[in-house]
């Protein structure tokens, strides 16, 4: 749906995306991770065909951006961090007025402004200035404009800024329930809210791509092992013995004496392997409790943190 091919964009010696190539599937949501002037928001501009690419080549429906540019420009729905409102229209002429840009057709218009004030909820304050809704709304407003045209592709730049906790959780929802009927890239800062609405996530630092894979493929982190900590009591010796019969099993080692007979383990495992249901079967067949089970995989934070702070570190 989304392909987009050795991508550059320099601006005189800068860099701001650097030979970037990655697909996005029809239906699929893809978060666009990378920490402040990773290139974000220029690789989106680019998408969008706010500003031309340098070098490569980004196609959206078979279409390319620099040569059928009208085609991908219907194609496409934007959400800029800064919707452009006017505060002082009201929020269906605001969505009149854009529908009109967008030329959509008379017959069509009025349907489709209310399915999209249905659908992002604002049939409550579609007769209230802009200026006097909430941030909450403005971001609905924002989200709305971006749907009319009935585009297939939505381009959502960090939608949940700004916004509280419930209208977090409320825009979240909205974009869970588009992404059926859409295919989205979304960028966000937020690393939680991407595990929650993404399935893949392209983590961009510096203008190159450092990563692109599922939310949990990234969480098992980069190597083949998958590491448990697990608190057992009972005697040492034959807990490790126990827990290297277990298939899959890689490496255990006692770690931390919590009590005289209680030991944290840790445990390394294929990747592909999920030892805690036979760890557990193990040990009750032992008659060793197991007190305290928990995953050591990286959380995407830390994985994120990793690919986009290696060259700090080395400094
Ligand atoms: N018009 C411009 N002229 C010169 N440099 C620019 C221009 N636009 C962006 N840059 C530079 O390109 C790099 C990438 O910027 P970009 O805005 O794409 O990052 P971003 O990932 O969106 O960051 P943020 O999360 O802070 O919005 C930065 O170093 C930025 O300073």
């Amino acid at each position: 749906m989304i392909e987009i091919q050795n991508l550059t964009k320099s601006y005189g010696q800068i860099k701001a995306v650097d030979d970037i190539s990655f697909t996005v599937e029809k239906g699929e949501v893809l978060g666009f991770l990378g920490p402040n002037g990773a290139g974000k928001s220029t690789t989106m501009n680019i998408i969008t065909g706010f500003i031309p690419s340098t070098e490569g080549t980004v196609k959206v429906c078979g279409y390319d951006i620099m040569e059928n540019p009208e085609e991908v420009k219907r194609k496409i729905g934007f959400l800029p961090e800064l919707p452009p409102l006017y505060m002082d229209m009201t929020t269906y002429e605001y969505l009149n007025f854009v529908a009109d840009l967008k030329l959509v057709g008379k017959n069509q218009k009025k349907g489709q402004i209310s399915d999209v004030m249905e659908l992002v909820k604002l049939v409550d304050v579609r007769g209230r200035l802009i200026k006097n809704l909430s941030k909450g709304y403005k971001q609905r407003v924002g989200l709305a404009q971006s749907l009319l045209g009935a585009p297939e592709v939505l381009i959502l730049d960090e939608p949940t800024v700004g916004l509280d906790p419930m209208q977090i959780i409320e825009i979240r929802k909205l974009i869970k329930a588009l992404g059926k009927q859409h295919t989205i890239i979304l960028s966000s800062h937020i690393l939680p809210e991407v595990s929650a609405v993404c399935e893949r996530v392209v983590i961009i630092n510096k203008g190159k791509i450092a990563a692109i894979d599922t939310p949990e493929n990234l969480s098992k982190g980069m190597g083949s092992v998958s590491k448990l900590s697990a608190t057992i009591a009972g005697p040492k010796s034959s807990i490790v013995s126990s827990i290297e019969e277990i298939y899959g099993i890689k490496y255990v080692e006692p770690h931390i004496e919590k009590d005289s007979d209680v030991i944290e383990y840790i445990i390394e495992s294929d990747k592909e392997t999920d030892i805690r249901r036979p760890l557990f079967f193990a040990m009750a067949k032992a008659g060793y409790p197991i007190i305290e089970l928990k995953s050591l995989d990286l959380s995407l934070e830390e994985i994120f943190l990793q690919l986009t702070t290696q060259e700090k570190e080395v400094m």
